[in-house]
Order: structure tokens, then C-alpha cells, then sequence
């Protein structure tokens, strides 16, 4: 059996001396959508920081690609391959798109992706190169972002609330875009409050609470009403 692309074991992160992950365990198969939910507050994004280093790592391991993170580093669980399409979307504000989309390929890892790769994947993109990043409509800036991930060739894509902000149109177009990436085999953890784009991307599912998990599940075993209980939505 392969390794999981990402895994969580018994995950303990902090802020100075503030717990936040007490035991979060989950692992991401290679080619899986995994959706990592919960109320506002509980540490989703804390996890993502505790890959790169914003939270300490304090108990427990994080291994991407099989390789364990030390998680004190930004670029160390970049290089491993996991690339981070972050919350806000963190366009850088002076750059153009296509140096927004170059400053993904920092982590020197080869692949399939490369500027003419992500042009043809979004097109609006390749229109927009010479415009600043910030320029673009919000749709645009969540793909410049998830393009500027894919530049980096990852193993997993970590998708933190990719729809917030967005007009109900536009998060479907935002669904097409990730429902072919998945179905190209890209490994994905998705952060997400809409439960419509997570029943439509993830396989399986963990319900995060205090800082630990208190449910999982296949996404395609559990009722759309069964999925907002648990969430609390
Ligand atoms: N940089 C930080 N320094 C200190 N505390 C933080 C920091 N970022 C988040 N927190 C705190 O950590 C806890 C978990 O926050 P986190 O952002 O991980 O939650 P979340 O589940 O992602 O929620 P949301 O949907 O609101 O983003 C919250 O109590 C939050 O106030």
C-alpha cells in the first residue's frame, strides 16, 4: 500500500501556550478529497498552519508524501508537496498574475504543471498575465490562487474555505474547476463551509471539534442532513 499523501497523527499544535489541536488524526489517500469541517473556531486552519509552521507542532506527527514535517519551516512542507491555496487567497498585491502564478514553482518540484499548464486550465488567466493579481474579480483570484498552488506540483492541494466571499454562480464555477482537477487524480483537503461543493468534491469527510475529531465518514454514506447535524450548520 502507498503512503497517504498527507496523515495526521495525533496532531498537537499551539499559539505560544493556547492548545488548539489536541490529538487530530486524519490521513489524505493519494487521489482523495478529504473535507475537514467544522464550526467557525474549532482549528481547521490551525492545521494547515501547524504543516507550515504559523502553529507549533508540539505532540504527535504530520507526514506528507510519507516524509515526516518538523513543521517549523514554510518551505519544508512545500517541498514535500503539500501547496496551500490559503484563506483570503493571499494574492501578492504588487505582482502581476503570471509573477503571482511564477512565485508558486519556489518549491523546485517537477511535473506536470507549468504556465502553459495553467493557462489552458484557466483561461481567464492566461487573458489577465500582465494585469496585477489583485486586479482580478474575486472568481479570478481563487483560481490565479489554486493555479499558483499547482505551480509548485503538489502532492495534495490544501484548499482553506475556497468559496468564501464568492457569488453562489461563481462557486459552481469554482466546483467545475476543482471537480476536474479531482477527476485528473489531484489529492485535495478542503476546507469548507458549503456543504453542497463538499458532498460534490470529498470522498470521505472528518467533523473537527475542540481541537480533535469527533466524526468521519464517506461522504457518499452519509445523508446531506446527517452532514449539517454533525457540522452544526
Ligand atoms: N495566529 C493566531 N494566534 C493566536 N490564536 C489564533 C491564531 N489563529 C487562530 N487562533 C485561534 O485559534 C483557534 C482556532 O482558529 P482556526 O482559525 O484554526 O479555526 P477554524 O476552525 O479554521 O475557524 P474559521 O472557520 O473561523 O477559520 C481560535 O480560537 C482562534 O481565535
Amino acid at each position: 500500500m502507498t503512503a497517504p499523501v498527507l496523515a495526521f497523527d495525533g496532531v498537537r499544535a499551539y499559539y505560544d501556550d493556547a492548545l488548539i489541536l489536541d490529538g487530530l488524526s486524519f490521513e489524505v489517500a493519494e487521489g482523495e478529497s478529504f473535507a475537514l469541517l467544522g464550526p467557525n473556531g474549532v482549528g481547521k486552519t490551525t492545521s494547515l498552519n501547524a504543516m507550515f509552521g504559523i502553529a507549533h507542532l508540539r505532540g504527535g506527527s504530520i507526514t506528507v508524501d510519507g516524509a515526516p514535517l518538523r513543521g517549523r519551516r514554510p518551505h519544508e512542507a512545500a517541498r514535500r508537496g503539500a501547496a496551500l491555496v490559503p484563506q483570503g487567497r493571499w494574492i501578492l498585491p504588487t505582482l502581476t498574475v503570471e509573477e503571482n502564478l511564477v512565485v508558486g514553482t519556489a518549491p523546485r518540484r517537477r511535473g506536470p504543471w507549468d504556465l502553459a499548464s495553467v493557462y489552458r486550465t484557466f483561461p481567464d488567466l492566461k487573458e489577465r498575465r500582465d494585469s496585477l493579481g489583485t486586479q482580478l474579480s474575486g472568481g479570478q483570484q481563487q483560481m490565479l490562487a489554486i493555479g499558483r498552488a499547482l505551480m509548485s506540483n503538489p502532492r495534495v492541494l490544501l484548499l482553506d474555505e475556497p468559496s468564501e466571499g464568492l457569488a453562489p454562480v461563481v462557486i459552481d464555477l469554482l466546483g467545475d474547476c476543482l471537480a476536474d482537477l479531482k477527476a485528473a487524480g489531484t489529492s485535495m483537503l478542503l476546507i469548507e463551509q458549503r456543504l453542497d461543493l463538499v458532498t460534490r468534491l470529498a470522498d470521505r469527510y472528518a467533523v473537527l471539534l475542540k481541537g480533535e475529531t469527533v466524526a468521519e465518514g464517506r461522504v457518499e454514506d452519509t445523508s446531506d442532513e446527517a452532514l449539517r447535524d454533525l457540522v452544526g450548520v
